[in-house]
C-alpha cells in the first residue's frame, strides 16, 4: 500500500464512470459522481484526469459544474490546467469529408448514428438491426481505409471510430505525466473498452496499474465489474480509505 499522493488517477468516461446507455446522449451520471471526483482530486493533489474518447465539451457538460483536466478524442485534445489543445476540425480536411461520406453512406439505416465530434467521428450502431450494424461497420472501415495512415480505425461498443492516428489514450497519459502534478507518480488507470487496451499496456509498460471494467480479454493485472463498483471505490479513495490497487480482485 502507497500514500495517495503516490499516484496519478487516470478515468475512462463511459462503461467505467456511467453505465453504457442505448444513445450517447442518453447517459446518466449518478448524482454523487462529480462531488466524489473532486474530493478525491483534491486528496490527489490535482493528480486526476479524465480520458476518454468523448470530447472535452461533452465531458464538461455530463459533469457540470466541474471542470476536470481532460484527453479528449482519445487523446486528440487535451485540457491541462484549464488549458485545451488539439482537436480542431479545421486541422483534419480530409476527415470532414469523410464525415460526409459517412452520412452520405448511412442515411438510410435509421437507428445508425453518426457523432460528428470534429476532429474524429464515431458511428454508431447499437440501436441497429443486425443485418444494418454490419453495414455500419463495412462503411466505417472502408472510410477509414480511404483516409488512409493519417488515421486509424477505433472499434468499441457496437462503435467504429476514425481517429487521427497519432493520438491514443496512451499517449495522452504518457503526456499528462510530463509536468505537475502528475509527473513522478504512479499512474492507475480505469478503463473498459478495446480503446482503453492500448492504454492499459502503456501503463503497465510504465510501471502503473490498469483495470478493466467490465468482462472481456484485457492486458490489465486487475478488474472491477460495473460503473458502480468503480464508483464505490472511488467514493472510498474520496472519503479517505487507504489506497491499495493491487488489493483489487486480478482479472
Ligand atoms: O473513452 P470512453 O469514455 O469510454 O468513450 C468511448 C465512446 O463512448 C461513447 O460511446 C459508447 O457509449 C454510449 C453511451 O453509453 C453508447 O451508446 C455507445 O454504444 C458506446 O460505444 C461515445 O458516444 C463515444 O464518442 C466515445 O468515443
Amino acid at each position: 500500500m502507497s500514500e495517495l499522493a503516490d499516484y496519478a488517477l487516470f478515468l475512462d468516461f463511459d462503461g467505467t464512470l456511467v453505465e453504457i446507455a442505448p444513445r450517447p446522449d442518453a447517459v446518466r451520471v449518478d448524482p454523487g459522481l462529480v462531488p466524489t471526483l473532486e474530493r478525491l482530486r483534491t486528496r490527489l493533489g490535482g493528480a486526476l484526469a479524465i480520458v476518454t474518447g468523448r470530447p472535452v465539451t461533452v465531458i464538461d457538460d455530463f459533469l457540470a459544474p466541474a471542470r476536470f483536466d481532460v484527453a479528449g478524442l482519445h487523446g486528440v485534445e487535451q485540457r491541462v490546467d484549464g488549458r485545451l489543445s488539439g482537436g480542431r476540425p479545421e486541422d483534419h480536411p480530409a476527415l470532414r469529408a469523410g464525415v460526409e461520406r459517412l452520412h452520405a453512406e448511412t442515411a438510410r439505416y435509421e437507428a445508425v448514428l453518426i457523432e460528428d465530434k470534429g476532429a474524429s467521428v464515431a458511428v454508431h450502431w447499437r440501436l441497429a438491426a443486425t443485418a444494418d450494424a454490419e453495414a455500419a461497420e463495412t462503411i466505417v472501415k472502408a472510410v477509414a481505409a480511404d483516409l488512409g495512415g493519417a488515421y486509424r480505425l477505433q472499434l468499441g461498443k457496437a462503435v467504429g471510430e476514425i481517429v487521427p492516428a497519432a493520438a491514443t489514450k496512451g499517449h495522452a497519459i504518457r503526456a499528462f505525466g510530463e509536468a505537475a502534478p502528475y509527473a513522478g507518480r504512479r499512474a492507475i488507470f480505469l478503463g473498459d473498452d478495446r480503446t482503453d487496451e492500448i492504454a492499459f499496456a502503456s501503463v503497465n509498460a510504465d510501471g502503473g496499474i490498469s483495470v478493466r471494467i467490465g468482462d472481456g480479454e484485457t492486458v490489465a493485472p486487475y478488474r472491477l465489474a460495473t460503473p458502480a463498483d468503480v464508483r464505490a471505490l472511488l467514493t472510498a479513495w474520496a472519503e479517505g480509505g487507504a489506497v491499495d490497487p493491487e488489493a483489487l480482485p486480478r482479472a
